[in-house]
């Protein structure tokens, strides 16, 4: 019998030798469904042919958001991860020098940094990264082994590496300028092949199964990639026979299959163009044009300036700042939210689990609300730069509590966190949240 990845073999070559036209869009699109399917069962834990599950390298869930450094072996990623964070991980010239997963910190402070500009118009970064000390976002970088192609159908550790990459909230994928241009694509279909999709908004159509009725399609605008056959081939290899389809965009037979398989997670890509000082003024120039694209030289620290900045954009992260009651807020360290997921129960949550059940209302400044302050619930939607005071149910017996409870939030002081000179030299150890919320309850006994 033929293996999960023979099947997927034949499937490739016959896509390959199909041509693309209106009469065999549907065995294209049924083609496309079948490989889907055949990948989900490669990688799925639970599979006999897969050999093992789709497990990630074990890494400390801290940090405010984590970026993974995918690429070729050797393209420079151990490099990068030495520079931008300061930990140690072996660089070498030989291919696959790093072996597992090493975390480090980029402890980043969100605000613009000035680029200073230098005659090629790329930035220098201080040797020191001292400028970057005084912030406190805790983004962690990881360092991957390099992956080759077929790594998501099982070769060498690519599946541990590209595993851990779904758990990031971006992704750096590394070139080497010197490298032909087609290794970008190549990588860009291995993390496909594994259900990750870079730069993409989650398919903007409507898929809804239903017992009678048969396959009903419809497009509010007008679509040239999927037709009604096509469409129907898709849902009988899934053995839908009933289902309501509706476009809202000019969908392709690949997002309606990620709208059918499900499990597909939606992430900002960044192209770290490494070793730039290997190629002429001319290239990079074409190269610093492209969409998504960041152009360093890790080795000679050039533009890592920008590669932050870029890094902090793609993150898409608000800031949003704690205010003790009768105190200044805490512009130093802000809780760091993602844009995605920035009502007040979120801000709460990343406080400590359990804050969320003594909430009563919130105290909101800054630009998501209308008064300063505003009285909000925790449904309320937070903007960057917000200030927010949390005022508890009034529950507590103990007086000190109570206080302590009715205040608000005071954060953690330093002697709960390494002195800030030595944050980006250090793995985080210890998670965030119940750090802090020793120093937001400990000393009051809280549980
Ligand atoms: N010219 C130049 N060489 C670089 C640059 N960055 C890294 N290198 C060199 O490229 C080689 C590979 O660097 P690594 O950092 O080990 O690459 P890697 O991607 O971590 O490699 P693996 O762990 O083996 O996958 C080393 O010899 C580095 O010195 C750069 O910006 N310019
Ligand atoms: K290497
Ligand atoms: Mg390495």
């Amino acid at each position: 019998m033929a293996t999960v990845m023979q099947k997927i073999k034949d499937i490739e070559d016959e896509m390959a030798r199909t041509q693309k036209n209106k009469a065999t869009a549907h065995h294209l699109g049924l083609l496309k469904a079948k490989l889907a399917k055949l990948r989900r069962e490669l990688l799925a834990p639970t599979s006999k042919g897969g050999g093992g599950a789709g497990e990630g390298f074990d890494v400390t869930k801290s940090g405010d958001a984590r970026v993974g450094l995918v690429g070729f072996p050797s393209v420079g990623k151990s490099t990068l991860l030495n520079k931008l964070t300061g930990t140690f991980s072996e660089v070498a010239s030989y291919e696959f020098t790093t072996l597992t997963c090493i975390p480090g910190v980029i402890v980043y402070r969100g605000a613009k940094i000035q680029p200073i500009a230098t005659s090629s118009g790329y930035v220098l970064i201080s040797s020191t990264l001292d400028q970057l000390l005084v912030c406190s976002s805790q983004i962690l970088l990881l360092d991957l082994p390099g992956i080759i192609e077929g790594a998501k159908d099982g070769k060498g550790r690519g599946r541990q590496v590209i595993s851990t990459a779904r758990t990031c909230n971006c992704i750096l994928i590394v070139l080497d300028a010197i490298k032909p241009i087609t290794h970008k694509r190549l990588i860009e279909k291995e993390l496909e092949g594994f259900g990750i999709r870079l730069n993409k908004e989650p398919p903007n159509l409507t898929f809804r199964k239903k017992d009678k009725g048969g396959i009903n399609f419809t497009s509010t605008v007008t679509n040239t990639q999927l037709d009604l056959e096509t469409v129907k081939a898709i849902c009988s290899e899934y053995r839908i026979h009933n289902a309501d389809i509706s476009l809202r965009y000019d969908a392709t037979a690949d997002d309606l299959i990620d709208v059918i398989e499900g499990s597909r997670v939606y992430m900002p890509c960044i192209y770290a163009v490494n070793k730039i000082d290997q190629i002429t003024l001319e290239e990079l120039e074409i190269l610093d044009k492209l969409p998504h694209y960041c152009p360093v030289s890790a080795h000679l620290e050039w533009n890592l300036d920008g590669l932050l900045e870029k890094i902090w954009e793609y993150l898409d992260l608000v800031r949003i700042y704690t205010k003790p009651k009768g105190l200044n807020p805490d512009y130093e360290d802000p809780v760091i939210l993602s844009s995605k997921r920035r009502t007040v129960e979120d801000f709460c949550n990343r406080i400590h689990k359990d804050m969320v059940k003594q909430f009563k209302y919130a105290l909101v400044w800054g630009s998501s609300v209308k008064h300063k302050p505003q009285r909000v619930g925790k449904e309320h939607e937070l903007e960057d730069e917000d200030v927010v005071q949390i005022i508890k149910k009034d529950f507590c017996t103990n007086i000190q509590d109570k206080e302590h409870f009715g205040l608000g939030i005071s954060r953690f002081s330093s002697t709960h966190w390494p002195a800030k000179s030595k944050c980006w030299q250090q793995h985080i150890t210890t998670d965030i949240a119940a750090s802090r919320y020793s120093s937001v309850y400990g000393t009051h006994g809280g549980t």
